[in-house]
């Protein structure tokens, strides 16, 4: 049986910038062995939570791993794996250079660097630069970098931006083999077709409140898509942001 305490738990977060509240009481845990995916049109907030939960920006309300906070983590990569838009590091720099860079900040085995590699399917690339890679390279490095502390918790912002069809595919089938594992996955997208093929969970979010959660077979009952759901619970025109489709 799946143990439930490794779950992400994200409570009342509320969040201002100026005179705008960007966050209204967002409150949604994502479960272990669950991928639980933040799905939102641009601006809805995604990324605002995302920087709290991972301790890049602060708020009122909670933002835990298991119960703990990530700043309380002595070797987070060993806790949490998270990737965001972009890898970091110097354009000049050696992938496999870059990942032991990180391996050794948090005190991880070198050995883990060609593991990650080949997990992520960039073996061939450990001596290029990392100013050569392609948009969807980077994003296979980015994983491979949340992958290094073999963590609980994996969260990524937007993964499969930049993937051909080819990179897509492949990456539905390493976040099911993650969560198989018994990894807790959040990840967020503005894509509903994208979440439609992948999520366990879904949590949506608009202008900064969350405005449906629950199983996606639930979230989507009596509904033909993702895209009626958010149109049934969204205010008319307002929401119809193509960018969203
Ligand atoms: N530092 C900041 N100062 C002012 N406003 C901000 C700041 N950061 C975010 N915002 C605003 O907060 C809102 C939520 O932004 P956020 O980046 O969280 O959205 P998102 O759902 O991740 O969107 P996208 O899909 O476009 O990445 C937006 O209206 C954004 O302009």
């Amino acid at each position: 049986m799946k143990n439930t305490t490794n779950n992400i738990v994200i409570s009342q977060l509320c969040k201002r910038h100026g005179e705008k509240d960007i966050l209204k009481d967002v409150s949604f845990e994502a479960k272990q062995g669950r991928i639980t995916a933040f799905l939102g049109p641009n601006g809805a907030g995604k990324s605002s939570t995302l920087r709290i939960l991972l301790g890049l920006d602060r708020s009122t309300g909670t933002a835990t791993f298991g119960g703990s906070n990530y700043v309380t983590f002595n070797t987070p990569l060993k806790v949490v794996g998270a990737a965001f838009d972009g890898i970091g590091g110097t354009p000049s720099r050696r992938v496999k250079t870059h990942l032991k860079i990180i391996a050794q900040s948090n005190n991880i085995s070198f050995r883990r660097v060609s593991e990650v590699l080949k997990i992520v399917g960039l073996s061939e690339k450990s001596k290029a630069r990392l100013g050569t890679l392609s948009l969807g390279e980077g994003q296979r490095l980015g994983l491979a970098v949340a992958l290094l502390g073999d963590p609980q918790y994996i969260v990524l912002d937007e993964p499969t931006n930049g993937l051909d069809p080819t990179g897509i595919r492949w990456f539905r089938k390493f976040i099911r083999q993650q969560s198989d594992m018994g990894k807790t996955i959040l990840l967020s997208s503005h894509l509903l077709s994208e979440v439609e093929a992948v999520a366990d969970n879904v949590v949506i979010i608009n202008h900064g409140k969350v405005i449906a959660t629950g199983e996606l077979q639930d979230v989507m009952k009596n509904l033909e898509s993702l895209e009626d759901v958010f149109f049934s619970l969204t205010e008319e025109g307002e929401a119809k942001d193509e960018d969203f489709f």
